[in-house]
């Protein structure tokens, strides 16, 4: 059985403070913006763009309905120099069905086309182009061509002359589409010397086609989702309700079209988007298509290699980057409103405090017993020794800490008045810490662990080391542990410590090879309270074993060095890494996520990382972006290695006690809900979870309570199967005798809480949907992104399987087509 020491989280509601519009999302500027003829200056217009989108519930075009266009005509602007041209396609319904991705490709061709007529043209009378206006010249840095600015355009009241350009042969297998792109000359032009490559638009997109079909059937088998809605709430004492979501579907396609948020990103890892049109356009992609990621860089079982740079911003117009925002978090019932939780602006340390108390309530149904734990330390052999004295007290007294006055052994300088006879010298005094059982504590008779006393802060601070919840106060500067380090800045603040980083001064113990004077450590500080200080011993305790079945540091597992204590704190000292993986989020991919070769490169190390718990029968339980650190490259400014921290919740399986507030709650697997056994399977939830984030810049599950985040899983992956439901300590908590889920909801009108029960048969929402864009943003993508991406969805629904016995295994995680790239 274990300590008992298990870390609060929080249960608390969601602060609507996390909450992200998505309708404030702009679209990015791209080079649609040329085929938009709405008289909107370009910034107003993408706002408006993106409110017509909305308005329509259609999306990405504006007024250009998708299955049903045409390209009306190519104009070349009036004022344009000869030489030069300045080219508006309009865009409008006529009513033909042309497939989405066509109409790209076509428009796209033929601006390629017109450009080679630009770069190539020249005026038949030899002349060079005329000047172009400053106007001009500013658009034209946009589009090292013909600007396509609002001011450059004929206004809607002004005629618009539509001009004829030259004869450019419409290209073999085009026929017919020529027509849509006539455009003449306002003045005689010269004829251009064309080169044009021969291509079969059609062609090619048939062949894209018929590879995507293939890829698509070979993934239908194992991902798709039913689309029909069939999660029906039937409130008790009234009818029945529909909360279905308006964004479920076949698995391939959105109906509100608000996926294609990020659709533009297609373009430049396509071979569209490496046209001289899109050069031109003066977008860069700082990871052109050259550097696609391969995926398959190594056998994924093995560790990854230190220090392969890799970016991890998502690039605008890289197509295997689409996050389309979930359409099922849109619904208008209000039901789910709350589903769109950015990642980067969640907080869990505030949960984590709001809900203290309530898990030290919980806690006080399994009483701790820390003089086996404490023994099971010194036992372990990790850190420094701590007296502890027999004891055969009750368990049930209560402890406390008090600081008491003892004379300073070490104040025993020559004092040259000693020679005088001065027997009667005052003793030095120095405070300690001690820590003693209430009720047998007279004359200190039952003290317990004497405390390190402050050994380098004056006397006069001593009191004041600690802020009012137990933090150490962190002084830069401060040096700790006998001269062994100087405190440099603080790292960060959890729920149960202070982290700083700290420097080497002196190596203390040959034996210790970690000790390298001037080597930054990071010390973690845990707070100056007993279930706390049990806890980071047991943390020591978890990372040393860890630590010692990984010597060659291949598993992405933080690196103890030791562990002391300074004035009442127990101090971790482990590897200084940098910032954690809800920093990265934040910092490379608020609210969209990181790009696909950075979720990959990191899934792979976090899979590394829990084989190696597994293997060492270790449940982390408390896997989250938060206590994920990326280890920082001075040199490349990358942060390309992850490291697993925070092992203050972590365990032996066999310790596994039952308490539904183990992990934070967005990363909480349905297990530890429902109070079942569990093992290491919880942290691949965790993972999966935490993946979807580092992908989307989104919370997958962010439930408000318990009962809350069990309604949000079954939405996504079904209904939770009756045997582990009957198994449940906590089942009756979460569902009826008939085995219906019963949802704690908070009435719309009186906002007070009502229960309802939910027949749950089928998930009514699907991860595919929320994940890979639709079918038409799919033909610009490359058959391997399109392939990675439905990798990457089958993975995830493989980590969150909603029975631990059947999730994914970390080993068979490692060999999963998305990380082996097969
Ligand atoms: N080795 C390290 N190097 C750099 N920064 C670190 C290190 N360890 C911790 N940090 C920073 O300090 C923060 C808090 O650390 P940690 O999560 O271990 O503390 P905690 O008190 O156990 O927090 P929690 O509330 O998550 O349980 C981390 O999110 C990270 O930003």
């Amino acid at each position: 059985m274990s300590s008992g020491i298990k870390r609060p989280h929080a249960d608390d509601a969601h602060s609507a403070s996390g909450r992200s519009d998505q309708s404030d999302r702009k679209k990015p500027r791209d080079w649609r913006d040329a085929f938009l003829d709405d008289g909107v200056p370009p910034r107003d217009r993408d706002r408006d763009y993106g409110r017509r989108d909305r308005d329509q519930g259609r999306g990405g075009y504006g007024d250009r309905q998708i299955g049903a266009m045409m390209i009306d005509e190519a104009q070349v602007g009036d004022t344009a120099p000869q030489g030069t041209e300045q080219i508006i396609v309009n865009v409008s319904p006529r009513g033909e069905n042309i497939p989405d991705g066509m109409v790209t490709a076509m428009i796209t061709d033929k601006i390629r086309d017109m450009m080679t007529v630009s770069v190539r043209g020249k005026a038949s009378d030899g002349r060079p182009p005329r000047p172009l206006s400053p106007r001009r010249q500013q658009g034209q840095q946009l589009w090292g061509g013909p600007p396509p600015t609002h001011a450059s355009r004929p206004s809607p009241s002004a005629p618009q002359t539509s001009v004829k350009l030259p004869p450019v042969a419409p290209p073999q297998g085009k026929a017919g589409m020529g027509q849509f792109f006539q455009a003449e000359p306002e003045e005689p032009e010269p004829e251009p010397e064309v080169v044009e490559e021969e291509q079969d638009p059609a062609k090619m997109l048939e062949e894209r086609r018929r590879k995507r079909e293939e890829i698509m059937a070979k993934f239908k088998a194992t991902g798709g989702k039913p689309s029909v809605p069939n999660v029906v709430v039937n409130e008790v004492g009234g009818g029945a309700e529909s909360v279905a979501s308006g964004g479920t579907r076949t698995g391939l396609q959105t109906s509100t079209g608000k996926s294609l948020a990020c659709s533009d990103k297609s373009l430049a890892d396509s071979p569209i988007a490496a046209t001289p049109m899109l050069n031109n356009l003066g977008i860069q992609s700082s990871n052109p298509p050259s550097a696609t990621p391969t995926i398959t860089e190594q056998p994924s079982l093995a560790h990854t290699p230190q220090g392969k740079a890799f970016d991890l911003a998502k690039h605008p117009f890289a197509s295997n980057d689409s996050a389309p925002l979930p359409p099922d978090t849109q619904t208008p019932s209000g039901v789910h409103a709350d589903m769109t939780v950015s990642a980067a602006d969640y907080d869990p340390t505030q949960e984590a405090l709001a809900d203290h108390e309530k898990r030290q309530k919980d806690l006080e149904a399994v009483k701790p017993d820390p003089q086996s734990a404490i023994a099971l330390e010194i036992a372990d052999g990790v850190g420094e020794p701590i007296t502890v004295e027999d004891d055969d007290s009750p368990k049930e007294e209560e402890w406390e800490e008090v600081e008491i006055e003892v004379d300073d052994e070490e104040d025993d300088e020559f004092d040259m008045f000693d020679a005088f006879g001065d027997d009667e010298k005052q003793k030095k005094k120095k405070k300690v810490t001690v820590r003693r059982l209430k009720n047998g504590g007279q004359a200190g008779a039952r003290e317990e662990i004497i405390k390190k006393p402050a050994s380098t802060i004056a006397p006069e601070v001593v009191d004041n080391v600690d802020d009012a919840d137990g933090y150490y106060r962190i002084t830069p500067g401060e040096i700790v542990d006998d001269g062994r380090y100087q405190i440099t800045i603080s790292l960060g603040k959890g729920m149960f410590s202070a982290v700083v980083k700290a420097k080497v001064l002196k190596a203390v113990g040959q034996e210790r090879r970690q000790d390298v004077v001037g080597k930054e450590v990071a010390i973690k500080v845990v707070r100056s309270q007993e279930s706390m200080y049990i806890s980071g011993r047991k943390e020591a305790q978890i990372l040393k074993k860890l630590n010692d079945a990984d010597p060659d540091d291949k598993k992405h597992m933080l690196r103890l060095d030791r562990t002391f204590e300074h004035r009442g704190h127990l101090c971790i000292v482990t590897e200084s890494l940098s910032m954690n993986l809800r920093d990265v989020i934040k910092r490379f991919g608020n609210n969209v996520g990181l790009n696909m070769r950075a979720v990959r490169a990191y899934a792979h190390q976090l899979f590394l990382g829990l084989s190696l718990m597994r293997k060492c029968e270790v449940v982390h339980a408390d896997i989250k972006p938060d206590n994920i650190l990326a280890s920082h490259s001075t040199v490349t400014e990358n942060k390309t290695t992850l490291k697993i921290c925070d092992l203050g919740s972590a365990a032996e399986i066999t310790e596994g006690e039952i308490t539904p507030y183990l992990v934070s709650r967005f990363y909480r697997a349905p297990e530890i809900i429902l109070g079942l056994p569990y093992d290491t399977a919880i942290d691949m939830w965790s993972i999966g979870c935490t993946l979807y984030e580092l992908f989307t810049g989104k919370i997958l599950f962010p439930g408000r309570s318990n009962n809350h985040m069990l309604l949000l899983m079954m939405e996504l992956k079904g209904k939770i199967n009756h045997r582990m439901i009957k198994k449940a300590s906590f089942g009756t908590m979460h569902f009826d005798e008939a085995m219906n889920f019963i949802g704690l909801e908070k009435d719309k009108i009186t906002g007070e809480d009502t229960l309802k029960t939910h027949v749950i048969n089928k998930p009514t929402k699907d991860l595919r949907a929320r994940l890979v864009p639709s079918s038409s943003e799919q033909l610009k993508m490359k058959d391997d992104e399109l392939k990675q991406l439905l990798n990457f969805v089958d993975l995830l629904d493989k980590c969150l399987h909603l029975d631990p016995a059947k999730r994914i295994t970390p080993r068979d995680a490692l060999l999963h087509p998305f990380m082996t790239g097969h």
